[in-house]
């Protein structure tokens, strides 16, 4: 198996799905999702899922691409593996940066900067849980 087809799900087959924690002078980018209603108002990293053949790197940037209409450049990955919607998914966030562009809420209900102590001012999806508090340490650090 190549590396790229093993990463494409885990050993439990569940689908990958990447976030993009964006930084910039402003903190973290964070977005409140539209949709479906079970988690519409909840926050999440601008992201969704990989396609079949696409890289993890790419996945993130055609999402933002689309989502934000910015173009970012895709750094290291921080937190783990965390299994999320109801076992479905398994998340991976990468830290980004902005090299185009100022995001829109193209699908979003709403987007915000969160500052390194304001992390936890938003109501994040439950399984971003680990992800934020690996944030928060790093840019604590
Ligand atoms: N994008 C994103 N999705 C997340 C995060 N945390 C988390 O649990 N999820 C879940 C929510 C969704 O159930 C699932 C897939 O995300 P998505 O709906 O954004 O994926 P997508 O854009 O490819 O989906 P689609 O509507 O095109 O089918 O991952 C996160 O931080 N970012």
């Amino acid at each position: 198996m190549t590396e790229e087809s093993a990463n494409r799900a885990d050993p439990g087959g569940r689908r990958v799905v990447v976030g993009a924690a964006i930084r910039d002078h402003r903190g973290v980018l964070a977005a409140a999702r539209a949709y479906p209603p079970e988690l519409a108002g909840l926050w999440e990293f601008p992201g969704g899922k990989v396609e079949p053949g696409e890289s993890e790197t790419d996945a993130l940037r055609r999402e933002c691409r689309e989502e934000l209409g910015v173009a970012i450049e895709v750094g290291e990955r921080v937190g783990g593996d965390l299994v999320t919607g109801g076992g479905r998914f398994l998340l991976r966030v990468y830290l980004a940066r902005l090299v185009g562009g100022e995001p829109e809420a193209k699908e979003h209900a709403e987007l915000r900067w969160l500052a390194p102590d304001a992390l936890d001012s938003v109501p994040w999806l439950p399984g971003n849980r680990p992800a934020v508090e690996a944030l928060a340490a790093l840019l604590h650090g």
